[in-house]
């Protein structure tokens, strides 16, 4: 497509003029209206090529809990080993993606993107053939270096290709992909459960079929023009930009991303490694506080308890049955997929701020009443009424209702109930190698039987279970949109190109981090707080990340990704009163000086 304005000239009157009056509100520079009328179908392709690397993070960490029922049974798996299989996967994920950082700038995006779906589709090779559990910890420990990867390039990658106008969007369909992983990998979990034997094999192994999509995809798809750029490969970047944009006129985002480049040489100039240039530049330091503050607070807002609480919630509402369980936790990550989806049409629509702050007084108000629920759980929770004589001498004879019953981990509540009352109650030691039964007395009976009384092991019978319910549904509603996908959205912008690889690692890698940390470390607290005490804890934390986010988080919805650095001059937690319009205005200047001398370094007027 040829350029839409005739002569250089006449551009740069119109863009000088624009200048002067301001730029109307939400308008754009011809180019950027170019672009939002005719988005190339290419673009999309990428991010959804790009997209797999989301999928496979969210399959294989959602298809875990799936995998171990079955697991847990067919290789007599202990406590310590299946926490090992699934947390190893998120540790070794923390440590590749801050590794991934270097691998980044040094390789380029596609590489590191053909590199984490090789690892996926070795760790899910792995996975599948498994003889034994070393071999398994091996293989999650695999994907989990994929997903590291993966999770930190992908968001990078999808922003340096996307057009400003839909680069929100797009970055925000790789969550989509995140969530639809952990969807697809509940139902993949519900279908197998059938097949007592070996089902886990073809649950962990089917990831194979995406990594290897995603492998030989991006054989035939591009380097990030603006990782070429910077690596001085202009020939090639302005052919990639080229292809990108489908032949319109790229002249004005080429010389933007080359002039910030230059700019950036000088600005971040000095030597030593990147991080501690980052740390002693002060916009890239503000950034990056923004950066792995948003990624620790999506953490901390409590996403993977909730996921993985799920299925408690649901028995304490009733829900007995293993396999209805599994099927009503594939209920669960949907909500949390379509949420997601809401997320990706908001982005572009109120922002990535407005987005993110409704988005935590949501999830505020929806930990606040799962607390509530929990609470009035606790407060009304059935006595024990039946002390049989405990041979093995435990604590659990000591405790006189279901809720302090179920806090002690050695401990389940065994009962029955007529549909509206408890009775019968006792509190008895759990089976260590599996806590679906005592270890003894009525509750040890395995056999499967009508006139059985229900073993409760971490939950307990209540007629609040409803509110409970509701909590978790509206969590998902509102975490889903913004909190959910926005800290990698935003993560993906707010870095300079010389600083994007390492930010985007520090911030995956503090993600991962935290992940650990708060899923490791739920049961102790619940057990040190009790689960209403863990979520109002959860609640304030979402306070803090509500404060954060207010003072701390800048708009950056339709800024050229070379624009975004002007948002954090100022001091860190002004930096929510930088609007776009603002930095649009620096925008114009910067292409006027651009259309003028392209060759020139007028650039130095621009700010
Ligand atoms: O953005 C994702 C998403 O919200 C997932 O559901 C959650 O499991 C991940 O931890 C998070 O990073």
């Amino acid at each position: 497509m040829s350029n839409r304005v005739g002569s250089r000239g006449q551009k740069a009157v119109d863009d000088g003029e624009r200048s002067l009056i301001g730029p109307p509100s939400g308008d754009s520079p011809d180019s950027l209206l170019d672009q939002e009328a005719s988005t190339p179908i290419f673009v999309y392709l990428l991010a959804f090529f790009s997209a797999l690397g989301g999928f496979l993070f969210g399959y294989d960490t959602g298809v875990v809990s799936g995998a171990m029922l079955l697991l847990k049974k067919e290789m007599k798996l202990s406590a310590l080993w299946q926490e090992l299989l699934v947390s190893s996967t998120v540790g070794a994920a923390a440590l590749s993606a801050l590794s991934g950082g270097f691998l980044n700038g040094w390789l380029g995006r596609k590489i590191c993107i053909l590199v984490a779906s090789f690892i996926f589709s070795i760790g899910g090779l792995i996975l599948s053939l498994a003889p034994d559990k070393v071999v398994l910890l091996v293989g999650r420990i695999t994907v989990g270096l994929g997903i590291g990867i993966a999770s930190m390039t992908v968001p990078v990658y999808i922003a340096e290709v996307s057009p400003p106008h839909l680069r929100g969007q797009l970055v925000t369909i790789n969550s989509l992909f995140i969530t639809g992983g952990q969807f697809i990998a509940s139902v993949v979990d519900g279908a197998f459960s059938y097949m007592s034997h070996d089902g886990w094999r073809y649950m962990l192994g089917l990831s194979v079929v995406p990594a290897m999509l995603q492998f030989f995809g991006f054989f035939f798809l591009p380097e990030s023009p603006r990782w070429l750029l910077q690596k001085g490969q202009c020939q090639k970047a302005r052919q990639v930009l080229s292809q990108i944009r489908a032949g319109q006129n790229i002249n004005e985002e080429y010389d933007t991303i080359r002039l910030s480049i230059e700019e950036e040489d000088k600005e971040a100039g000095g030597g030593g490694p990147v991080i501690l240039r980052i740390l002693r530049h002060g916009p890239t330091r503000r950034a990056l506080i923004v950066g792995c503050g948003l990624q620790m607070f999506q953490q901390l807002s409590g996403i993977n308890t909730v996921m993985y609480y799920s299925a408690t919630i649901l028995q304490m509402a009733g829900v007995r049955d293993d396999k209805q369980a599994i099927w009503l936790a594939a209920a669960t990550s949907a909500t949390n997929f379509v949420f997601t989806l809401v997320g990706v049409w908001l982005v572009e629509r109120v922002g990535r701020r407005k987005l993110t702050l409704g988005s935590l007084i949501g999830t505020g108000l929806s930990l606040a009443l799962l607390a509530i629920g929990f609470l009035l759980s606790a407060q009304n929770s059935p006595p024990v009424t039946l002390h049989p004589v405990d041979f093995q001498n435990s604590t659990c004879r000591l405790y006189g209702s279901c809720e302090l019953c179920m806090l002690d981990p050695d401990c389940g509540f065994c009962y029955r109930d007529n549909g509206t009352r408890v009775f019968d109650s006792s509190c008895v030691s759990a089976d260590q190698t599996s806590t679906d039964h005592a270890a003894w007395g009525r509750c040890s009976n395995r056999t499967e039987a009508a006139d059985n009384p229900i073993w409760a092991y971490n939950y307990c019978p209540t007629s609040y279970s409803w509110i409970v319910l509701m909590g978790l549904i509206l969590y998902l509603a509102f975490f889903a949109p913004g909190m959910g996908p926005m800290p990698w959205t935003v993560n993906s912008e707010i870095y300079p190109l010389w600083a994007r690889s390492v930010g985007n690692a520090c911030s995956a890698g503090v993600n991962w981090i935290f992940n650990v940390l708060v899923s490791l470390t739920f049961l102790h607290v619940a057990q040190f707080l009790t689960y209403y005490g863990a979520f109002f804890m959860y609640t304030g934390l979402v306070v803090l990340a509500l404060l954060f986010v207010l003072g701390c988080l800048p708009e950056t919805q339709g800024l050229q990704l070379e624009e975004i650095e002007n948002l954090f001059t100022g001091p860190l937690c002004s930096c929510g009163s930088s609007s776009p319009n603002d930095n649009r205005h620096v925008h114009y200047i910067r292409v006027k000086g651009s259309n003028y001398l392209p060759s020139d370094n007028e650039g130095s007027d621009v700010e």
